[in-house]
C-alpha cells in the first residue's frame, strides 16, 4: 500500500502515475476530506483493467496502517525569496504528521517531498524516530535533470546520451557536478563561464517556473514515482536524494542529496570522487542546510 499525505498538485500527480502503473492500493490523505475523496474518484479511472488495486481518499490517518511507503506532500504557505520560506509554515505540520507515522505506519519508508525538502527530511526523523535508510527526500534527481536539460541546451544537442548529478541542498546552493558529466560515455570540458551559466541556470530553475506555471508538478511527481517504484518492486535505483549523513564526505547531522541506491529496504549511499572545490561547495551547502535546521 502506498499513502500519500497531502492530495494537492503533486500528490495527486503521484497517485495518477501510481495508479495507471497499477502499483499497489494507494491511499491519498488531505486534511480537507473531500480533496482526496475527490482525487481518488478521479485517480480510480486510470487503474489498468486486469488491475486489482484500490484508490482511495480520506482525512484519518488510522488508514496509513499497513503502508510500504508513505509520501509526504503536504504544503502551507508561499515560496518568495527561496524554498527555506515555508519552514515556519510546513514544520509544525510535518511534526504532527511524523508522530502519526510513528504510530500508524513505524515500518513504512517515508518519500518527502515537501519544501524545503532536507530540512522537512531531517524534522521527520527526529520526530518519527524512523531508521535513517527508511526517509528519503526527494529533490537532488529533479535539480540533476534540470541540469541534463541545461547542458543540452549549452552543447546543442539533445538530452539522450547526457549523464549529469547534483547534490547538496535541494535549494540555491546546490552543487552541480560538472566533474562527472559525461556525453555518450565521454567525459565534458566545461569552460569556467559555462559552468557559471549552467550553475545559475539550475539552481534558478524553480524561478521561471513559479512564474510561468506556479511550481513542479509533473517532474516532481515523475521523480518521486520513480524511487517509489523501485521499493515497491525492489529495483536498485541510482539517484540522488536527501538522507541523513553520518561522516559520509566528510559531513554529519545534516540530510541532504547524495547518490543513493535505493531498494525495499530503503537507502543506502554511495560515495563518488568529487574534486576539491566541488567538495568545498557541498560542505558550504550542507552548512546552509544546518542554519535552516536550527530554526526548526
Ligand atoms: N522536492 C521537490 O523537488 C519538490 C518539487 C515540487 C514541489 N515540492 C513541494 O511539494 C509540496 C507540495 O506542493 P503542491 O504543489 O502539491 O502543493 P498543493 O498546495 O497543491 O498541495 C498541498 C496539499 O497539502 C494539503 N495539506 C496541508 N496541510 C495538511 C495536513 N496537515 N494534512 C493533510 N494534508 C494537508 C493541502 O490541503 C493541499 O491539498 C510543496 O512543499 C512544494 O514546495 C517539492
Amino acid at each position: 500500500m502506498i499513502s500519500i499525505i497531502g492530495a494537492g498538485k503533486v500528490g495527486s500527480a503521484i497517485g495518477f502515475l501510481s495508479a495507471s502503473a497499477s502499483l499497489d492500493d494507494i491511499v491519498l490523505v488531505n486534511r480537507n476530506k473531500n480533496k482526496a475523496m475527490g482525487e481518488a474518484l478521479d485517480i480510480v479511472n486510470v487503474v489498468p483493467k486486469n488491475s486489482t488495486i484500490s484508490v482511495t481518499g480520506t482525512d484519518d490517518y488510522e488508514n496509513i496502517a499497513g503502508s510500504q511507503v508513505v509520501v509526504i506532500t503536504v504544503n502551507a504557505g508561499k515560496i518568495v525569496t527561496d524554498r527555506s520560506d515555508l519552514i515556519q509554515y510546513n514544520i509544525p505540520i510535518i511534526k504532527d504528521i511524523s508522530k502519526k507515522i510513528e504510530r500508524y505506519a513505524s515500518n513504512a519508508k517515508v518519500i518527502v517531498i515537501t519544501n524545503p525538502v532536507d530540512v522537512i527530511t531531517y524534522c521527520i526523523l527526529q520526530e518519527s524516530g524512523l531508521s535513517v535508510k527508511n526517509v528519503i527526500g526527494m529533490g537532488s534527481s529533479l535539480d540533476s535533470d534540470r541540469f541534463r536539460y541545461a547542458i543540452s541546451k549549452t552543447l546543442h544537442t539533445n538530452q539522450s546520451g547526457i549523464e549529469s548529478i547534483v547534490l547538496g541542498e535541494h535549494g540555491n546552493s546546490m552543487v552541480p557536478i560538472f566533474s562527472t558529466v559525461k556525453l555518450d560515455g565521454k567525459a565534458i570540458h566545461f569552460d569556467k563561464n559555462q559552468m557559471t551559466d549552467i550553475t545559475n541556470e539550475v539552481r534558478n530553475y524553480w524561478r521561471p517556473l513559479t512564474e510561468l506555471k506556479g511550481a513542479s508538478v509533473f517532474g516532481a511527481a515523475k521523480h518521486s514515482y520513480d524511487i517509489i517504484k523501485a521499493i515497491m518492486k525492489n529495483e536498485s535505483l541510482e539517484v540522488p536524494s536527501s538522507v541523513m549523513l553520518h561522516g559520509e564526505y566528510g559531513i554529519s547531522d545534516v540530510c541532504m542529496g547524495v547518490p543513493l541506491v535505493i531498494n525495499k529496504n530503503g537507502a543506502s549511499i554511495k560515495e563518488i570522487d568529487l574534486d576539491d572545490s566541488e567538495h568545498d561547495m557541498l560542505v558550504k551547502s550542507s552548512n546552509v542546510i544546518k542554519n535552516n535546521i536550527k530554526k526548526i
